[in-house]
């Protein structure tokens, strides 16, 4: 299947007035899309809307094919948001058990860690280049080396797509690098989706090849290499936060190239 999300005629409002309106976008397999857009814009609303945490106020979602309030698959879509950062050093949990509790399911009867499944947990965290610290607790590590714990524990499930919530707020510079090669990695070499938000524009929109741009209660679909994000930056510069930048393509909400 190529389609891994289809946007039908998505609106959605949470009081009165519509915060996205005849929303209508695809995403394929192996896409890396960014969400771009001002503070209030709709990107962690679109985001709850794809992984049914919300349900469309008319329109529909669909994911891996199916319409979302059927959809079961759960294991196959990760999700990493900001919250994370929240563990201090006092929290109890290791590396090993804050990946190892994703796999409960398949413990069997004793809830033990089978050799077969440990290897599991090894090689998830060789994969985001975090196996030393297997044994160390989650509440010592850095928000970025967090973060790639909290990948691994998605990656456990072999997901097809991946979404992050602007993963990297308060994640130092050389440790954000580090995580946009994860991620290229991951959508590169394994083929997994990914669909992130973010504010850091000039990173993004050098690792994504669609960039999802949110405005006036619309979205405007960018391929990555026509996007010009210093027109972009120019055009948000300022306090006004409903502007949304001229856009070349004629028409409102999406398909627009
Ligand atoms: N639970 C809620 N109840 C009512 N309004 C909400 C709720 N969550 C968000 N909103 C409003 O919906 C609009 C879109 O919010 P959303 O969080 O999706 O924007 P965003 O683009 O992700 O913003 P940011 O970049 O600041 O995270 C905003 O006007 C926001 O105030």
């Amino acid at each position: 299947m190529k389609e891994i999300i289809e946007v039908e005629n998505l609106s959605f409002s949470y009081e009165d007035d519509y915060v996205l309106k005849d929303i209508n976008l695809t995403i394929n397999k192996g896409d890396f899309i960014a969400f771009i857009g001002p503070n209030g814009s709709g990107k962690s609303t679109l985001l709850k809307l794809l992984i049914g945490d919300l349900k469309a106020s008319s329109g529909q979602v669909k994911l891996l094919g199916k319409a979302i309030k059927n959809f079961k698959e759960w294991d196959k879509v990760g999700y990493i948001s900001q919250k994370v950062r929240d563990f201090n050093s006092s929290f109890p949990a290791t590396v090993k058990e804050i990946i190892g509790a994703a796999l409960y399911q398949e413990m069997g009867w004793f809830k033990i860690l089978t050799k077969k499944l440990e290897q599991r947990i090894d090689k998830v965290l060789k994969l985001v280049d975090m196996f030393d610290y297997k044994y160390r607790k989650i509440g010592e590590l850095s928000g970025g080396q967090q973060q790639r714990v909290f990948i691994a524990r998605t990656l456990i499930s072999n997901p097809e797509i991946i979404f992050l919530d602007e993963p990297l707020v308060g994640v130092d510079a050389k440790s954000q690098d580090e995580f946009y090669k994860l991620l290229a990695k991951l959508n590169g070499e394994l083929g997994i989706t990914i669909v992130m938000i973010s504010h850091d524009i000039y990173v993004i929109s050098d690792q994504a090849n669609k960039i999802f741009c949110f405005g006036n209660n619309s979205i405007f679909v960018h391929q990555a290499e026509e996007f010009d994000y210093i027109n972009y930056l120019n055009q948000i510069k300022g306090d006004n936060k409903s502007l949304v930048p001229k856009h070349e393509h004629q028409g409102v909400n999406s398909r627009c190239c």
